[in-house]
């Protein structure tokens, strides 16, 4: 009976009898529609082939992916990037917005501003003489120290950064510098640390900050002062007068939302896959992989404990995180939710292009680009990603960008702004100390030279590197 009535409207619709026109310009109306509604989810750069560059300066199509009104794009920015805070993932949609609009990048001699020891000017690659306003962005590792900072970046630079849930970020620090802080190598685990720290601790010994309130230790603060609500809150305030931004790693997407409208961002800009993830442990483990997790468990006793060792960094989280939620209050909440879910959804769409195993990071070994390969360190494995194949120039550029590890985009900006024949000279003295010191020469599959990074970090770099960027440059 439906079927008859349905059949019939058909019929005084005229369907049955469209001639091959009328149905070519249907099928085109739709295929049409479709693609309109594509270009909505998914910034229309990347339907178009052989446009390899910003998702960013193209014309906007709608109010979600765009800028924001009538507001000018920040792009003096400073970003601190604090140890184990997710600062990796933000430093990534950095460089990619840097990237694809031509900025000028503060970059270190290394891989980090001189870390551990204060901020200095002359640690930037090509610095010359204070306020020059040579440099537009600056957000690899250091310890803050603003007027040193403030040489280097223009006056109307946006300075902001991230802050974790200090138990959560010295489960992630004991085991990425397990072997670096001669505090934690020397606990049977995170647990017997947090234990009796005092048994392991030595404040003197190089690298025991990340042992011990390494957020504060990053903004530049006295990480091992007895703590005092009066410190304590002197320490908020320099924050506070400092940085107009500061996310929670916790509320990863919720941040995303707030930083690219204090920087009148398009959301594309900040849309990104997280970087630098550890392994998680599956449930129901074998005996084998238990053991390896074992050290970083924790009772519920412990975990108190160690706010209590952090005590600094987890005032200072606990400040911000009351005015991260007051800031998500002024901007609105059912606003808040509508971005996230964008932002999400935006997420997702990329992942089903970019990335293989349905965006699930995997162990680096098995990653077949060995270019893209995270660098490892400590207890666990740092996990990466690999790119779906049969992607079009364009594509794999923009999914290669937000999947690039820190080091190794770091070096081929560094390649970009001083091409091999324009090294700078270094007019603002020699650098003061070598930031990493070339260890052995190693032929793991070719070319992997070991570096002692500065702060003592381990880091493998691989001198396939340059032949990557002649790719991306090819491609
Ligand atoms: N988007 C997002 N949201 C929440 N958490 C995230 C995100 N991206 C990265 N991460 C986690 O951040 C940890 C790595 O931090 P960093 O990149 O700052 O580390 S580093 O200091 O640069 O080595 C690391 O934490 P652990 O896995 O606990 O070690 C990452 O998993």
């Amino acid at each position: 009976m439906v079927f008859r009535r349905s059949a019939r409207r058909m019929r005084w619709l005229g369907c049955y009898r469209l001639g091959p026109i009328w149905k070519a310009l249907l099928v085109f109306v739709v295929i049409a529609f479709a693609g309109q509604l594509l270009g909505v989810i998914f910034n229309k750069s990347w339907m178009q082939p052989e446009r390899p560059q910003s998702l960013y300066s193209l014309p906007s199509d709608n109010t979600q992916g765009s800028s924001l009104g009538s507001c000018q794009p920040h792009i003096h920015i400073m970003f601190l990037k604090t140890h184990k805070t997710a600062s990796s993932t933000v430093l990534n949609l950095l460089y990619r917005f840097g990237e694809e609009r031509d900025l000028k990048f503060a970059l270190p001699l290394g891989y980090q501003f001189g870390y551990p020891l204060p901020f200095i000017a002359q640690r930037v690659k090509g610095y010359k003489s204070p306020h020059v306003g040579e440099f537009d962005i600056m957000g690899n590792h250091m310890r803050f120290n603003k007027p040193e900072v403030e040489k280097v970046m223009p006056p109307d630079t946006f300075y902001f950064s991230i802050l974790r849930d200090p138990v959560a970020l010295a489960e992630s620090s004991y085991a990425y510098y397990k072997n670096v802080a001669p505090a934690f190598r020397r606990a049977k685990g995170l647990g017997d640390f947090a234990d009796n720290p005092y048994k392991y601790y030595d404040p003197r010994l190089r690298n025991n900050h990340y042992a011990r309130n390494l957020m504060w230790f990053d903004f530049g603060l006295d990480h091992t002062a007895n703590f005092s609500l009066a410190l304590a809150k002197r320490g908020v305030a320099a924050v506070r007068r400092n940085f107009k931004l500061i996310l929670l790693s916790e509320y990863f997407d919720q941040s995303m939302v707030l930083l690219r409208h204090a920087l009148c961002w398009p959301l594309d800009a900040v849309v990104s896959f997280s970087l630098n993830a550890r392994q998680q442990v599956p449930t129901g483990r074998s005996a084998w992989v238990g053991k390896l997790i074992a050290p970083l468990a924790l009772t519920d006793k412990q975990r108190v404990k160690l706010r209590e060792w952090n005590a600094l960094d987890w005032h200072l989280y606990q400040a911000f995180n009351l005015t991260f939620w007051q800031e998500v209050e002024r901007f609105g909440r059912s606003r808040m939710e509508t971005e996230v879910a964008l932002l999400r959804t935006k997420r997702e769409v990329l992942t089903r292009i970019c990335l293989r195993d349905g965006g699930r990071p995997i162990e680096a070994g098995r990653i077949r680009d060995k270019t893209i390969r995270p660098f490892q360190s400590g207890l666990v494995k740092i996990l990466g990603y690999e790119l779906q194949s049969g992607l079009n120039n364009a594509t794999w550029e923009a999914c290669l960008r937000m999947i690039r590890p820190e080091i190794q985009y770091k070096d081929l900006l560094d390649l970009r702004q001083f091409p091999r024949a324009q090294q700078p000279s270094f007019a603002g003295g020699p650098p003061l100390k070598r930031e990493s010191s070339i260890l052995r020469a190693d032929d793991h599959g070719g070319k992997r030279l070991v570096e002692k990074d500065w702060d003592g970090t381990i880091m493998f770099r691989n001198q396939s590197l340059e032949q990557a960027d002649s790719k991306v440059r090819l491609r």
